[in-house]
């Protein structure tokens, strides 16, 4: 089983994705790694969706409600930020967007002078750390290696840091099967009570939500797809009927089912 994820080695995704395949192979975003599974050039990918602390990877669902893939796992790893660098003298914080705001407070109370510098992963960043003194990065603390110091561990400003990780594969191995399911909703209308009726049709059929996120469609300022995870598999009767209700009330726009499947739990 051959694996992508968002590059380099030692990225958080790097570290969920090895419970999924041994082969793992790197992109510099999740639009490229969605889109590498699309196209079928490997099995699987895995790409953040959600954290705990930051909320929702926006990129990471625009990607997934614009291509045609499956969703085959949910993996929840715990994330523990370390600041990586040479010396003590650094000016500049380099890291995952995320990571950085991960750990807001921290650098605004021990670094508030530092220049903040998003990159394309927290592995990136410590690249940065390793090339240039003048550079700290934030990422798992293994990353340090030889030549960087571990300055502070546990920097997230929150201990119960977690991110939710999607295992992706290409649209034909889309499974029923599974403790849970998302979909993706674009009613293409807008009427008082339209997400008060989505949301009765999971209610009426005794499905527990686990998320409900909604993005612009793009198409015109106030029109929103809706992202939703449900505590149910597709193969389940009671599934099976409220998607029905809920395509009804989409008939106008559309439902993608990027399919059903359980959750691990990975620790590293
Ligand atoms: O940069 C990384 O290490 C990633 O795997 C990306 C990412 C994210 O996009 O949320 C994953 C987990 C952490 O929340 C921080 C960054």
């Amino acid at each position: 089983m051959q694996a992508v994820t968002l590059g380099p080695a030692g990225t958080y995704s790097h570290r969920a994705a090895r419970a999924v395949a041994d082969d793992v192979e790197f992109r510099e975003s999740v639009s490229a790694i969605i889109d590498a599974v699309e196209e079928g050039a490997y099995d699987r990918g895995v790409v953040p969706i959600e954290n705990s602390i930051e909320g929702s990877v926006t990129e990471t669902l625009d990607a997934i409600a614009e291509t045609d893939v499956a969703v085959t796992q949910e993996i929840v790893t715990p994330i523990r930020h370390a600041l990586l660098a040479q010396t003590e003298e650094f000016s500049v914080v380099a890291s995952h967007s995320q990571a950085l705001a991960q750990c807001r407070s921290y650098l605004e109370s021990k670094y508030p002078n530092a220049k903040l510098e998003a990159v394309a992963s927290t592995a990136r960043g410590v690249e940065r750390a390793r090339d240039d003194p003048n550079v700290a990065g934030i990422g798992h603390p293994d990353n340090a290696g030889g030549t960087l110091n571990v300055l502070a561990e546990d920097i997230q400003d929150r201990s119960s840091n977690a991110t939710r990780f999607f295992v992706i594969a290409p649209a034909s191995e889309r499974s029923e099967a599974g403790g849970k399911s998302t979909i993706v909703v674009y009613p293409n209308a807008n009427y008082p009570g339209l997400l008060l009726e989505l949301l009765e049709a999971f209610a009426d059929h005794d499905i527990n939500l686990s998320r409900i996120e909604s993005r612009p469609s793009g198409n015109r300022l106030g029109d929103y797809l809706f992202h939703i995870d449900f505590e149910a598999g597709l193969y389940e009767d009671r599934a099976e009927d409220a998607l029905a209700e809920v395509e009804e009330i989409a008939s106008r726009g559309w439902v993608k089912r990027l399919g059903s499947y359980d959750m691990q739990h990975v620790l590293y």
